[in-house]
């Protein structure tokens, strides 16, 4: 007799159609494109780092094209995300976020509503750990385990293809040993890393005018990178530094890029963590399902929280020679840890009352635990 394999097929997946580019002209953020390709090539990783550095400093939003990933592995996660949104609601609970712990991993329900309107939320999301010892024995739903053979190789291959190459940009345009946001990342050591599957779901217009249009308040992500995968539906802006809303323009195959808290104050604010939101798209799109794909890049969980001691830093008057000497000697045992702040951070963000968020006037505080301040928005 054969081996017994699994002999169960994986259910079948529902396909996702691109939809259309929208019409509208609307006024996109100039993000520069950083062609990846080059990155192997002679001098490619110091012509790349030097056309990243202001979009990291300015920005904070940048495209890469050229990553390695096809356009069939890049379809069959929107298929696998697709399909796994269609299923019953107590399917998708079954591994749900546990906010009360500040843990991202799982499933996320539209229940909640809108600031103080009437409204409810419309996007469900999927947050996958990575695919290694530490997160086996973690619970993924059935669809996500029949498709694991899929699932696992594309979670990795982003980080190697995508994240790993930006951070040693991140370390040439620092003067840092190339390796050092690496190894504070890396993707076999824990952390709260995770591919997400995302879908916004459309809104009749009388609802949305009631919200102002915001699908998503203005926010800073929490971790150190988002890599969100281009997609046709105009509804991202980010805030530029001339504080205008500009929308993010859809770059076929390319993944729009942005940095986060962490590597800002791990930079002592050199890398800048950039508001954005989503807004309802155009009226072209308006009426359209928006699923997306990213990959939410977070600090090792045992990384202290200590800025990098960048010569660039000093140079330019972001960090002091002591506090480079400190971060250098690895002086700080009682500085938080990666896993410590990203949790208490999702805790703070997903359990705090922001009823008054939508009535126009939006926030910003600062988030402190322990030695980190970390300017917290919601606009
Ligand atoms: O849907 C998008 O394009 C952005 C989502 C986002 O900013 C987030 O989930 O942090
Ligand atoms: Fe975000």
């Amino acid at each position: 007799m054969p081996a017994l394999v699994n002999s169960n097929p994986p259910p079948p997946l529902l396909s996702w159609s691109e939809h259309p580019v929208t019409t509208e002209s609307l006024d996109w953020a100039p993000l520069v494109i950083i062609d990846l390709a080059k990155f192997e090539q002679p001098g490619g990783k110091q012509e790349l780092a030097n056309e990243l550095k202001d979009a990291v400093k300015l920005w904070g939003f940048w495209t890469v094209i050229n990553t390695g990933i096809s356009q069939e592995q890049l379809n069959r996660q929107l298929d696998i995300g697709y399909t796994f949104f269609k299923q019953p609601l107590a399917e998708k609970k079954k591994v749900a976020c546990n906010f009360s712990e500040g843990n991202y991993f799982g499933y996320r329900e539209p229940y909640r509503l809108v600031g103080k309107s009437d409204v409810k939320e419309n996007m469900e999301m999927l947050n996958l750990p990575k695919y290694t010892p530490n997160y086996e024995s973690y619970p993924r739903h059935d669809l996500i385990q029949a498709y694991k053979n899929e699932i696992q190789p594309f979670h990795r291959l982003v980080w190697d293809n995508v994240i790993r190459k930006l951070f040693i940009l991140f370390a040439i345009i620092l003067e840092l040993p190339e390796d050092y946001f690496v190894q504070r990342h890396d993707y076999d050591k824990p952390s709260e890393d995770h591919l997400r599957y995302m879908i916004y779901h459309p809104r009749p217009a009388e609802d949305d005018a009631k919200i102002g249009g915001q699908w998503s308040a203005g926010h800073t992500d929490f971790g150190s990178m988002t890599l969100l995968f281009s997609q046709p539906v105009a509804a991202l802006q980010i805030r530029t530094p001339n504080n205008e809303w500009k929308w993010v323009k859809h770059i076929p195959g390319g993944i729009t890029c942005n940095a986060a808290d962490t590597l800002s104050f791990l930079t002592k604010g050199y890398i800048k963590s950039t508001v954005h939101r989503v807004m309802r798209p155009p009226p072209d799109q308006a009426n359209l399902e928006r699923l997306g794909l990213f990959y939410f890049v977070r600090p090792g969980d045992d990384v202290p929280m200590v800025p990098a001691p960048s010569p660039v830093l000093i140079r330019e008057g972001y960090l002091s020679e002591d506090e480079a000497k400190l971060a250098s000697e690895g002086q700080n045992s009682d500085a938080v840890k990666g896993f410590e702040y990203v949790r208490a951070r999702v805790k703070n963000v997903h359990t705090r009352n922001t009823r008054h968020v939508h009535d126009g006037r939006g926030m910003k505080e600062v988030f402190r635990l322990k030695n980190l301040e970390v300017p917290d928005f919601y606009v």
